[in-house]
């Protein structure tokens, strides 16, 4: 394969300049040099870039970098994690030191709310940030890098006119007057002022096509995943209307399946779209059981023949909907009086089969979810794990880009575990959450977790997510979970915030754990690198330094070279 550092696109390559000191020899000799030079875990960066700059000098001229984000004017240098992405573009060979293994073939895609400005504003929350994708393309032991904005509607709008147009997670435009507040709240419900930042994952279809997700349901882009361009909107095709869906669909190489929320009439649908297609069709439905919305849900867990609807306490608010300045909670409240449910419903024919009062919870994301069977294979229970904050809403305030910003070593992460609910087909009202493990193991911080993809809704034993290394206001390890032995094993390097880590099963493996455990990780001056770690010995094996400071980013997936 040729390695090109050269952006593929005509009209991009004229705006960008690589210079020299960014484009970083691609000479096999460079890996060997750093493995016997450097060691595994030296600082990276030793006389490879010049960071500051040549950051200035790969600044393209976009409206949106025209000016730094004030903090930077100010000579405070934010951690890399939150702090702008400060280019649209840019993609290069990274020179790895350790061993990247020569059966990794393919292209790690991660997407995340990278630019948290626009022009001299100042975004809110983590969540508010223009779409950033980063790549990681492993072939033959060598990595080519890169990251580009995505180029969604809302993204080109605040670049045009300089303001906010669309709303976001937190960010609401600005109404000039009355009017044009009231033509904003008709624009509401018909979700044509909803943001289509599509900066919360990406997921590639069983027909190769690699879409870029978030809460919305027109926030679904489709992008090339080497040149890592916006191709278009991702329209579906059928009539399920509604506007917000779950952030994290279920995809396999056969289906993806989908959580609409319904609002007007509080409950969920639950879909199914064919590779190949862009119908979703129904699966079933599930009315909520309490409160007069439903429940927040970011993402859901399915197993093999059954997908669980969750019905969380913090439930979407029409209210909060409506104000143009953030709740404490922003578009959601918490009704711990109106309890909280699961329900499951069978995949074949939509009907719900259990659905069960659950201590309450608060959870963005769902680890994965199996069949508990008796010894004649009759199913006797679900069982699902999840990132599970205490029942403590507090986290979603934590994410504000200030309080990441303004880390005094204070410990001031709220505490978090592997919530493990028990729900129960015996007819019974009721189902168990727990601890999966000792919150210890992990620094009682706990989110942003993956499982090897060929256990998705199996009996499993390992998970891999982000844990704490107290004191920190953020998730700041690599951690991975044995349900078995109920033990973590934690990476962690000080003042780094790793990326949500991502396992790529070794082809032929047998164990479990056999592959490895990448992750994007961001340095606290200015720096970044990728991250491959041993998924059986949880021991690093390579990085790779980026020569420029890559944000925080949320989820990302595996493209397989062909
Ligand atoms: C980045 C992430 O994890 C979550 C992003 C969530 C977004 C963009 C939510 C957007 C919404 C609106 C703009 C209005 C409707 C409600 C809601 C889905 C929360
Ligand atoms: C990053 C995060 C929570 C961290 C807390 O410990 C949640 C992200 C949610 C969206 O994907
Ligand atoms: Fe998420």
């Amino acid at each position: 394969m040729a390695f090109s550092v050269l952006p593929s696109s005509p009209s991009i390559r004229s705006s960008i300049s690589y210079p020299r000191s960014m484009v970083v020899s691609n000479k096999m000799s460079d890996n060997k040099i750093n493995n016997v030079g450097e060691g595994f875990l030296s600082p990276p960066n030793k006389g490879i870039y010049k960071s500051q700059r040549s950051l200035q000098d790969l600044t393209v001229a976009s409206v949106a970098s025209r000016l730094p984000p004030p903090s930077v004017a100010e000579g405070h240098w934010h951690h890399s994690a939150w702090t702008s992405i400060r280019q649209e573009r840019w993609e290069g060979e990274l020179v790895v030191q350790g061993e990247i293994p020569l059966w990794l073939k393919g292209t790690y895609l991660r997407n995340g709310p990278g630019m948290w400005h626009i022009g001299d504003y100042n975004f809110r929350h983590l969540f508010d940030g223009y779409a950033t994708l980063v790549k990681l393309h492993f072939e033959d032991g060598r990595l080519i890098a890169g990251h580009r904005q995505l180029e969604s509607q809302a993204y080109q709008a605040a670049k045009k006119n300089q303001k906010i147009c669309y709303r976001e997670f937190s960010e609401v435009p600005k109404a000039e007057n009355f009017l044009a507040y009231v033509g904003e709240l008709a624009s509401l419900f018909s979700g044509a002022s909803l943001t289509d930042n599509a900066n919360t994952g990406v997921v590639r279809l069983g027909d190769g096509r690699v879409v870029c997700l978030t809460e919305t349901q027109k926030g679904s882009i489709v992008i090339d995943p080497e040149t890592l361009e916006t191709k278009g909107k991702f329209s579906y095709s059928d009539s399920l209307g509604g506007l917000i869906h779950s952030a994290h669909p279920i995809v396999t190489e056969e289906e993806f399946l989908t959580l609409l929320p319904d609002l007007v009439k509080p409950g969920y649908v639950v879909a199914r779209m064919e590779k190949g297609s862009n119908e979703r069709k129904v699966i079933g439905r599930v009315n909520c059981r309490g409160g007069p919305a439903p429940g927040w849900v970011h993402s859901f867990p399915v197993t093999q023949n059954y997908v669980v609807v969750p019905e969380m306490p913090l439930r979407y608010s029409a209210q909060n909907l409506l104000k143009a300045e953030p709740t404490p909670l922003y578009k959601f409240r918490w009704y711990p009086h109106n309890n909280a449910y699961m329900h499951v419903m069978c995949k074949a024919t939509g009907k719900i089969v259990a659905s069960v009062e659950v201590p309450l919870f608060v959870q963005f994301h769902f680890i994965n979810a199996y069949e508990e069977k008796d010894e004649d294979g009759r199913v006797t229970a679900i069982i699902a794990d999840c990132c599970e904050h205490n029942a403590n809403t507090d986290i979603l305030e934590k994410l504000r880009l200030n309080n990441l910003r303004s880390y005094n070593g204070e410990d001031v992460l709220p505490d978090a575990r592997v919530g493990r609910f028990r729900i129960p087909f015996d007819g019974s009202p009721y189902g168990t959450l727990e601890a999966a493990l000792d919150p210890n193991e992990h620094g009682r911080g706990m989110d942003m977790c993956t499982i090897n993809p060929n256990y998705l809704g199996k009996k499993y034993r390992y998970a891999y997510a982000c844990g704490a290394h107290r004191p920190c206001n953020f998730p700041n390890t690599i951690t991975k979970i044995d349900f078995e032995l109920k033990k973590a094993k934690n990476w962690y390097e000080e003042g780094t915030v790793p990326s949500e880590p991502f396992f790529v099963a070794r082809p032929g493996a047998i164990e479990e754990d056999d592959g490895v455990v990448i992750s994007v990780v961001s340095e606290k001056n200015g720096g970044a690198y990728a991250l491959v770690l041993d998924g059986s010995t949880f021991q690093e094996i390579a990085r790779a330094k980026f020569p420029y400071a890559i944000p925080y980013g949320l989820h990302g997936c595996w493209v397989p070279k062909n």
